[in-house]
């Protein structure tokens, strides 16, 4: 497991990172989710060792993370920085190269993954020629050519039309399920959502959530109930404690304590039935923006 703990950053005077902790389990996807500036770029440079926190740590199975796992790790940048004039191939091999497997291996490795990111035929162009939703795939590769301990993706589906997204999940999605842990930002929520086993929601440099997916929704859900009836559902805006957000015929969503959605329910019965009856889960949009607007308005009155 990758283990970050209460990591602070600063730079300059400004406090940037504020006692970020969270975990990237092995075998399962971490999305880090958070706005522009948040903080997600800083921490994954603190994981890879090429900025220093000013306080905190980070450790991989129990250990701080030092130069061999560094080698191990697969990272895309948010700076694309592969070489433009390079054929596709000839870059996998050389990057493979770099982390010590020989040139037979290398190219094998490199083959298997353009195959499998669609891009076999492309392998012997320049990787400027391509488009960039393919230089993305080439730059996903890139981070996988070497077979690594922790993959770590820098906004890796940026670009990508949906079809590559979906490419791109599978191939990462099996790194992941061979072990290692794979931490990866995003702003693509209905990504994050769906590809993701654990969620992590950073703003303003400090955590404001994690948990795995359903435990969040769990969490933020609220007590905000989806009826179906059979009947007219009107009369539920006159049963104390409940709040109607949306009233459509049969169908209801509503705001209320538990107890009160129960007498929602039998009221419900007793005038004829029910066919859906359920709390509302919110998506991780909603939660994000929950979490995210939370923030900034107390950020806002602590300035006031
Ligand atoms: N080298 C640096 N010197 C000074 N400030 C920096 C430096 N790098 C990042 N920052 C600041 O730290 C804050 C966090 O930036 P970071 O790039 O980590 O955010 P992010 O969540 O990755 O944002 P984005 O989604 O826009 O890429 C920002 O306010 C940024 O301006």
């Amino acid at each position: 497991m990758l283990q970050i703990s209460e990591v602070t950053k600063s730079f300059g005077q400004r406090r940037v990172l504020t006692d970020v902790s969270f975990d990237v389990a092995r075998g399962r996807l971490t999305g880090f989710v958070g706005g522009n500036g948040a903080g997600k770029t800083t921490t994954m440079r603190i994981v890879l060792g090429v900025l220093h926190a000013d306080s905190g740590t980070v450790s991989l199975d129990g250990h701080a993370i030092g130069g061999e796992d560094l080698r191990g790790v697969g990272y895309m940048p948010e700076e694309r920085g592969l070489y433009p004039k390079m054929t596709v191939l000839d870059q996998l091999v050389y990057l493979a190269r770099l982390h010590g497997i020989d040139k037979a291996g290398a190219t094998r490795r490199a083959d298997a993954l353009l195959d499998r990111l669609g891009l076999a035929e492309r392998r012997k162009d320049a990787l400027e020629s391509l488009s960039l939703g393919n230089q993305q795939r080439v730059q996903i590769a890139a981070a996988l050519v070497h077979d690594p301990d922790v993959l770590i993706l820098d906004e890796p589906f940026s670009g990508l039309d949906p079809l590559a997204v979906d490419e791109v999940v599978t191939v990462v999605a099996e790194h992941a399920a061979r072990g290692i842990p794979v931490l990866f930002s995003s702003h693509q929520l209905d990504v994050v959502e769906r590809l993701c086993d654990d969620v992590v929601v950073i703003a303003g440099g400090a955590i404001r959530a994690r948990g795995t997916r359903e435990e969040l929704r769990e969490r933020y859900a609220g007590d905000r109930w989806r009826m179906t009836a059979t009947t007219d559902a009107g009369w539920v805006r006159t049963v104390p404690g409940v709040r109607v957000e949306e009233l459509a015929g049969v169908a209801v969503t509503f705001g209320a304590p538990e107890a009160a959605a129960q007498e929602v329910l039998r009221g419900a019965v007793e005038r004829g039935g029910v066919t859906a009856f359920a709390p509302v889960r919110p998506t991780l949009g909603e939660i994000f923006r929950d979490v995210v607007v939370d923030h900034a308005r107390s950020e806002k009155e602590t300035a006031a």
